[in-house]
């Protein structure tokens, strides 16, 4: 699928992600979790994994925004050229890749990934993953279709904000012309309509939707915190 980025225009993205050793760690769940939050209303889908992409690209009807998480240290988000050929292979519309200037593990560069995927697959776009503003404006000069905050207080260049960073948002968004997707730390339907009102294209949330433990554990403190004794 070709997509059209007006299609996310002010609509929300959600990433359907489970980490290894968790029981919702299986393709054809993270496929279900995808398609319920379609019925739910998300406009685009993220997920991690050749498995859980080509299950997902199956039964969903919306774009689907792939990644390959290889690691968990430094570039882990798509590090190589090989991973984006990969993801595309396997059905993903969008390419999200780690944009940040770090080393990555075969000595490639961003610029150099866009170009070989765009190369071999014309019509699949690439979801630059951000940490920084210098990262953001870079991506687009390099080929980026989308702009993500994603890696914000992720990649050693800012402070890890509780909530989503909503300074950096505001600067990306006056920065750059290709839509920006703020992504990172969105836990609340409030935070998600405030980085809207900034002009964001789009919002995409995972934890708060998708990661039951983590919204589980949430509630269980706040409940702990507040019993009577
Ligand atoms: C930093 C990193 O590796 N982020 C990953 C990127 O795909 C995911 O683990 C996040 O869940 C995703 O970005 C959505 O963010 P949040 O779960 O905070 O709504």
């Amino acid at each position: 699928m070709s997509v059209d980025l007006a299609s996310l225009k002010g609509r929300l993205v959600v990433s359907c992600q489970a980490y290894p050793g968790e029981a919702m760690r299986d393709p054809r769940t993270m496929a279900q979790v995808a398609q319920a939050a379609v019925v739910g209303g998300a406009a685009a889908i993220r997920v991690q994994g050749i498995d859980d992409i080509r299950e997902t690209a199956k039964v969903l009807d919306v774009p689907l925004i792939g990644l390959w998480k290889d690691g968990t240290t430094g570039v882990y988000i798509t590090p190589t050229l090989r991973h984006a050929l990969a993801c595309a292979e396997a059905g993903a519309d969008i390419v999200a890749i780690d944009a940040t200037s770090r080393p990555r593990p075969d000595g490639s560069t961003f610029a150099q990934i866009v170009a070989g995927l765009k190369a071999e697959y014309p019509d699949v776009l690439v979801m630059a993953d951000c940490g920084s503003l210098e990262d953001c404006v870079r991506a687009e000069a390099e080929g980026a279709d989308i702009i993500g905050t994603t890696l914000a207080g992720y990649s050693g260049d800012r402070e890890k904000t509780v909530g989503p960073d909503l300074e950096l948002a505001r600067e990306v968004i006056a920065a750059c012309s290709r839509p920006v997707v703020v992504e990172g730390r969105v836990h609340t339907v409030e935070q998600a309509a405030a980085v809207m009102a900034l002009g964001a294209h789009s919002v995409c949330v995972g934890t708060a939707i998708t990661h039951p433990s983590t919204i589980t554990g949430w509630f269980a403190a706040a409940v702990e915190g507040s019993a009577l004794r």
